[in-house]
């Protein structure tokens, strides 16, 4: 594949930027009244009557040519012709070879998401009311930890986009959280880090998660035995199979969780 730098659009974009660029002045630029007015997109859900998100790109140091010009390049690199493979469930992920289907996760439309001419949509349905169900259950204190007391914390053991997702989520959604209810995060593999939220936790109202999407990741791997050996020191073998979730991918899952408890990501 040809170096985007040496196509036509990239060099039209470098001789703007060296004849123009490099002197473009936002407080000019902002000078010009009716920039908001060309400079901002906003989204409106399709239940909403009103946008929800505003995306205001005034703020960056470019002139309508620049602009321009960055177009023509995404165009002519098929900017777009990748997003709609990304979204019509093509293998976009060529490491990997295969589909990345986050889009399907955020499909609320429903529209089908095919790969290898299946529709993807009723599998994810399925898994997220899954998960609604779970954490209904726990918030709701009906699922209780082993000895029936109601559940207070929350671990999410695993690393890399298994940890920055749920932090991520969880910061997010913090205002919708259910008091009481504490979440914690480990990532590290060393053991201080499992060993200092530990100490902190009680074993019969905490509850484990384990995010991986591959289910080989020593990391996590390694985090999930310290904590499965440290409910064990109080609680009975069949007991660690209902406090342990496990995410990731439904194949490999992990020795002492039943699949009743995987959520296949
Ligand atoms: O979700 P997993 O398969 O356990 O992988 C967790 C993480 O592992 C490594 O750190 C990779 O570099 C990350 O990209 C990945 O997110």
């Amino acid at each position: 594949m040809p170096s985007v730098t040496q196509s036509p659009a990239w060099k039209a974009l470098q001789a703007h930027y060296d004849a123009q660029g490099k002197t473009l002045n936002l407080r000019t630029l902002l000078a010009d009244k009716s920039r908001f007015e060309r400079y901002h997109a906003t989204f409106t859900a399709p239940a909403e009557q009103h946008p929800s998100i505003l995306l205001d790109y005034s703020k960056n140091i470019v002139s309508d040519e620049t602009l321009a010009l960055l177009l023509t390049l995404a165009r002519d690199s098929h900017v777009e012709a990748h997003r709609d493979a990304m979204f019509n469930g093509s293998t976009v992920n060529i490491t990997e070879r295969r589909s990345v289907l986050h889009t399907a996760l955020r499909n609320r439309s429903n529209t089908p998401v095919k790969v290898d001419g299946e529709d993807q949509m009723p599998l994810v349905n399925a898994v997220l009311a899954q998960m609604r169900a779970t954490s209904d259950a726990i918030r709701s204190g009906k699922w209780t930890g082993y000895t029936g007391k109601a559940i207070t914390d929350v671990v999410n053991i695993g690393i890399g986009g298994s940890d920055l997702g749920p932090v991520m989520v969880t910061e997010a959604l913090k205002h919708y959280a259910k008091p009481g209810l504490n979440v914690h995060f480990v990532s590290n593999v060393d053991g201080t880090h499992m060993a200092e939220t530990l100490k902190t936790l009680d074993r019969e109202t905490t509850i484990f998660i384990v995010a991986s999407k591959t289910f080989t990741t020593i990391e996590t791997l390694t985090n999930a035995g310290t904590a499965k050996a440290w409910f064990l020191e109080q609680a009975n073998d069949v007991s660690v199979l209902l406090r342990f979730i496990g995410g990731g991918g439904l194949k490999r899952g992990i020795k002492g969780c039943v699949s009743k408890f995987l959520y296949r990501i």
